[in-house]
């Protein structure tokens, strides 16, 4: 798949911007601050419909433009997939102040019609590499269920659907848990809760299982090249509630056993994860909150068993994350039988000479890859060459010109 035209309207320093995006590999070129990076978010916003910069979608709306009566941004993109044009449209809308303070409205337009952001997900697709993507492996929890919602809501379909309304069901049950802690009442109450919980939980569960596996099987392929047959790297699924492990062990299984939990079906993960919910009724309302499901997920590399999270030098962590994002690629094709448009932000600066060279070589079997970077000399001529080179300087894109 890949971008033939891209507006923008508004969308941060990009007031206006219409261009004709080549099918190759498109290197972007500037000096700092100039909107290389918010090029990559605005098509990285295409495939998840979320920023991997702002903490706000407001924030994405031009500085001027927020002056105006009606502030808005607009990202459209005309895309290949399957041989088939395809027009995505996002606009942010800031309605006027009312009671409760400016609200912003997000309406996403697939081929002219007006679709939800569930509906539309995995329209486009993407896979952005940044090199503070290291937080994966060694930040919080919440860092790699973020990175397996973005991957898996692409690519699943009626993942983005069961996560928002697991997440819906999380907070209400939430609520019901505090009230029942504070004020008391008929416990009972949670019985339709937990039936949602585990119905969606489920689904959820499952597909991270089967996904996990299978971009462990491409990682550690490719690390393995990487490493030259050094290390082994794994990745490690520890399901808040587990399908494969008894009850009273849930919380002890060492991070170095393996546990195949591909053998269970959507039921079985349902019915064993409601009965726990059971188990655990008491001991929720006390607390006041959900302690099992999806939202309290981990996952841990390793490699040769030790892990990389806590252990890893900071080489092994970058040769992890290159090969869990060519993984994530190589994911992507299999599933969809296309190739994701690929983002990469200045990520060859944090590079040494072989990764560089490997990440290239995987960059050439893309239909399309855009890549920012200060410097030109950071590549090789031959490679500069065979890209298309944009200038990117306050705001506006010129193609520069490459002798014969
Ligand atoms: N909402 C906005 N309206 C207008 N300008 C904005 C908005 N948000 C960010 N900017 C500005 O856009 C500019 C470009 O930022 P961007 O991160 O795209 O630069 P860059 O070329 O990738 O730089 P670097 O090489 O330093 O990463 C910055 O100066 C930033 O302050």
């Amino acid at each position: 798949m890949h971008l033939t035209h891209l507006s923008l309207t508004n969308f941060r320093a990009f007031s206006r911007l219409d261009v004709e995006v080549p099918r190759q590999i498109l290197l972007l070129v500037g000096d700092n601050a100039q909107g290389k990076t918010t090029l990559l978010e605005a098509v990285y916003f295409l495939a998840t419909f979320t920023s991997f910069h702002a903490a706000h979608d407001r924030q994405l709306i031009n500085f001027m433009a927020e002056e105006e009566s009606l502030p808005f941004a607009r990202v459209v993109a005309d895309f290949q997939r399957g041989g088939k044009m395809h027009r995505l449209e996002i606009r942010l809308i800031q309605d006027a102040v009312g009671a409760n303070g400016a609200r912003l409205r997000k309406e996403i337009l697939m081929d002219g019609v007006k679709r939800s952001m569930q509906e539309a997900m995995g329209s486009f697709n993407a896979v952005l590499f940044l090199p503070q993507m290291t937080q994966i492996l060694e930040g919080g929890p919440d860092e790699r269920r973020r990175y397996l919602n973005l991957t898996l809501s692409q690519i699943v379909p009626g993942y983005a659907q069961a996560l928002t309304e697991y997440v819906q069901v999380v907070t209400q049950r939430n609520a019901l848990l505090k009230q029942l802690a504070e004020r008391g009442g008929d416990s009972e109450q949670l019985t339709y809760w937990d039936t949602l919980l585990a119905q969606r939980g489920a689904f959820l569960i499952q597909e991270r299982i089967r996904a996990l596996s299978e971009l462990e099987r491409l990682s550690a392929r490719i690390h393995d090249r990487l490493t030259e047959g050094r290390e082994v790297l794994r990745l490690v699924y520890r399901p808040a509630y587990n399908p494969a492990v008894a009850l009273r062990t849930q919380y002890s299984l060492p991070i170095e056993t393996t546990v195949d939990r591909s053998g269970f079906t959507e039921e079985q993960i349902r019915e064993g994860f409601l009965a726990r919910l059971r188990a655990l009724r008491a001991e929720e309302i006390q607390r006041g909150v959900t302690t099992i499901g999806p939202h309290r997920d981990e996952v841990r590399f390793t490699a040769n068993g030790i892990d990389l999270g806590d252990f890893g030098s900071r080489g092994q962590v970058r040769t992890a994350l290159m090969a869990l994002k060519l993984a994530e690629v190589a994911w992507m094709r299999e599933k969809i039988g296309e190739w994701p448009v690929l983002l990469l932000d200045e990520t060859l600066a944090e590079l040494d000479l072989q990764r560089r060279a490997d990440l290239l070589n995987a960059l050439r079997e893309c239909d399309q890859a855009l890549l920012t970077t200060t410097d030109l000399n950071m590549f090789h001529e031959a490679f500069v060459r065979q890209c298309t080179v944009w200038q990117v300087q306050a705001g506006c894109v010129q193609r520069v010109d490459q002798p014969a």
